[in-house]
């Protein structure tokens, strides 16, 4: 169980999270949603302790993160919203980093490795660098380090970007695996079809607040026959985002 309390970041010129305080559960797989900029990014780096929140706190399994940094790192695969990072490393030595920073045994690297790279079609692409990937294969090499060191939790932020279908496909069965176990399974979309279809509860952030946190059935249910993109919308969406499409459709009429 991941509880966020009154977790608070202010960067210079924003306040990108104001006061988030909610729980998520194991064996559940739960999404952020939000805006470009509503906060989701800056939750999920708090947790696997890129930026340090301004005050507020966070607990892991009931152990407090600041007090027990390094073991609750070492539960944790994390995959970041870019996937652009040591381009000059081939797909294998990016993998033997992360190896020898969870102290994976060999053999137990070997088999997890060769498994997950035949699944996401990286098998003959192991010596190549990364900087010679399309968008698509770099964000595989960052899940399959993700996932190498089998890590109780995951924490995913737009894992799914640039993936081809078969990907995303393969992706979204092991996140549903990994929750049923009993795991936690953290995500960040803007797709609204994909978290409904997969999420068991959703934080949805705007400007930094809170405004829904939740099972996405009992969301559903506010709403019948309306989707969660309807409902999200309504809830996180801009005033009047009909009529300002129809303004843009008129201008560029009369243009
Ligand atoms: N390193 C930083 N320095 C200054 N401001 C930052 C930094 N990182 C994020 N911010 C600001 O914090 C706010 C929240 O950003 P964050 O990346 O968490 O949003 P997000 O919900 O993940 O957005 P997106 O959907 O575009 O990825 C934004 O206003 C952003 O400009």
């Amino acid at each position: 169980m991941i509880e966020f309390s009154h977790l608070r970041k202010v960067y210079p010129s924003t306040e990108a999270l104001r006061d988030l305080s909610l729980t998520i559960p194991n064996g559940k797989i739960f999404g952020f949603l939000g805006h470009n900029g509503a906060g989701k990014s800056t939750t999920l780096k708090s947790l696997v302790s890129i930026i340090e929140p301004t005050s507020g706190s966070i607990k892991v399994d009931g152990y407090d993160l600041a007090e027990h940094r390094l073991a609750i790192k070492k539960k944790i695969g994390y995959v970041p919203d870019s996937p652009d990072m040591f381009l000059e490393l081939t797909a294998n030595d990016y993998w033997d980093l992360i190896a020898s920073a969870y102290e994976i045994p060999k053999q137990l690297r070997t088999q997890r490795q060769d498994n997950l790279s035949r699944l996401f079609d990286m098998a003959d692409h192991v010596d190549e660098t990364i900087g010679s990937f399309s968008h698509g294969m770099r964000q595989k090499v960052i899940i399959i380090g993700a996932l190498l060191p089998d890590p109780d939790i995951w924490v995913l932020d737009e894992p799914m970007t640039g993936l081809d279908p078969q990907a995303i496909y393969d992706l979204k069965s092991l996140m549903r695996s990994h929750a049923e176990k009993g795991k936690t399974v953290i995500f960040s979309t803007h797709v609204l079809a994909t978290a409904q279809e997969l999420c068991d509860e959703v934080a949805i952030l705007r400007k930094g607040l809170l405004i829904y946190n939740g099972s996405v059935k009992q969301l559903l249910s506010t709403m019948p026959n309306a989707t969660l993109e309807t409902i999200y919308l309504k809830m996180a969406g801009r005033q009047g985002d009909n009529q300002m499409i129809h303004q843009l459709e008129e201008d560029e009429h009369d243009a």
